[in-house]
């Protein structure tokens, strides 16, 4: 598949300071990814190497065939920006704003008319089109703003932390916005987000960006399988009766390396691989009845938990 954003062995040093530390990363076609770190993780450094804002002091990036670098009119002239905190013309209205970012984008007047008033119905603003952009809310000035960068018709469009100040369900809308956009469009999105659980609804991809370095990529089964690969899987079967004796030929088993009965009755075995089948198996043919047996896979909040709340940089 065509790849549209491309770094290779990208740093940014400020002094003795590495805020990005040789980053690779491919993001394709029509791709909504999801750069995901806490603060200070360096997102918006990574954003601003791509826009061309700012230098990296190594490595290579190409955006949309360009080098931001050398060539960061034709970046600008692919990629839609829109950072956390819009700047619009506070006393010009939601139409006007839109119709100078045309002008500057040398639009004809005609034309620049008809876009605009079919992104502002597209992002839902038709109603709030000639109020002045200085009364919108956070919510409707996060949709004015997309609906501005999509003036230029991008390849490319790339939000930094685009929930921030929203409510649950303004984030929700928002980010369901950006993905129906993308995928009629063809549009391919980057997002910079500290909040995993909001970008993973909509991201095909995610990148675990943390101190610099990226940690992990993947989808979010990717990701979970791959940062707990080493975790022992913990198996929990409701069997009856669960007699000393059957415990002691789960506990036997090459596989397992420990079984205990919780307070519920229920028997929890701590295993270096998924035993599931091996213990379904001396259950049944000890006679005892198996009511139910789950393998605890380690999701989102692990994830989440372990690299946003805990220590940020995991060992
Ligand atoms: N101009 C600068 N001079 C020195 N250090 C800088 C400069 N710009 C950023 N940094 C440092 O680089 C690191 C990465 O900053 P960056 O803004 O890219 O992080 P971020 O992941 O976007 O975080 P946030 O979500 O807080 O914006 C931070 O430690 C920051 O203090």
């Amino acid at each position: 598949m065509e790849e549209t954003i491309v770094l290779a062995d990208v740093s940014k040093e400020y002094g003795s300071f590495k805020a990005v530390d040789r980053l690779s990363l491919s993001i394709r076609r029509g791709e909504i990814f999801g750069l995901l770190g806490p603060n200070g993780a360096g997102k918006s450094t990574t954003i601003l190497m791509m826009l061309g804002l700012t230098e990296p002091t190594g490595g290579s990036i190409r955006v949309c065939g360009h080098d931001p670098r050398t060539e960061p009119l034709q970046v600008k002239r692919k990629v839609g920006y829109l950072p956390d905190d819009v700047g619009f013309y506070d006393d010009r209205t939601g139409m006007e704003n839109l119709l100078f970012t045309a002008r500057l984008n040398g639009l004809p007047a005609e034309k620049a008319r008809e876009r605009a008033e079919h992104l502002l119905s597209q992002v839902g603003m038709e109603q709030h089109a000639h109020k002045r952009a200085g009364t919108y809310s956070r919510g409707m000035r996060q949709r004015l703003g997309l609906a501005d960068v999509l003036m230029k018709e991008p390849e490319v469009i790339i939000l930094d932390e685009p929930t921030l100040g929203l409510d649950p369900e303004g984030v929700r809308e928002f980010l369901l916005l950006i993905q129906r956009l993308s995928r009629e469009q063809g549009i391919t999105v980057l997002l910079s987000s500290h909040h995993l659980h909001q970008v993973q609804q909509i991201c095909d991809r995610v990148g675990l960006f943390v101190a610099g370095s990226l940690l992990a990529v993947g989808t979010m089964s990717e990701l979970s399988a791959k940062l707990f690969a080493d975790e022992p899987v913990v198996i929990e079967a409701d069997v009856f009766p669960a007699s000393d004796q059957l415990l002691e030929k789960v506990g036997s088993l090459d596989a397992v390396t420990h079984v205990e009965r919780a307070h519920s009755g229920e028997l929890v075995m701590t295993c270096r691989s998924n035993a599931a089948a091996d213990i379904a198996r001396l259950v049944v043919e000890s006679g005892a009845s198996l009511h139910r047996l789950s393998t605890k896979t380690y999701g989102l909040d692990e994830i989440y938990h372990r690299y946003f709340e805990g220590g940020q940089k995991h060992a």
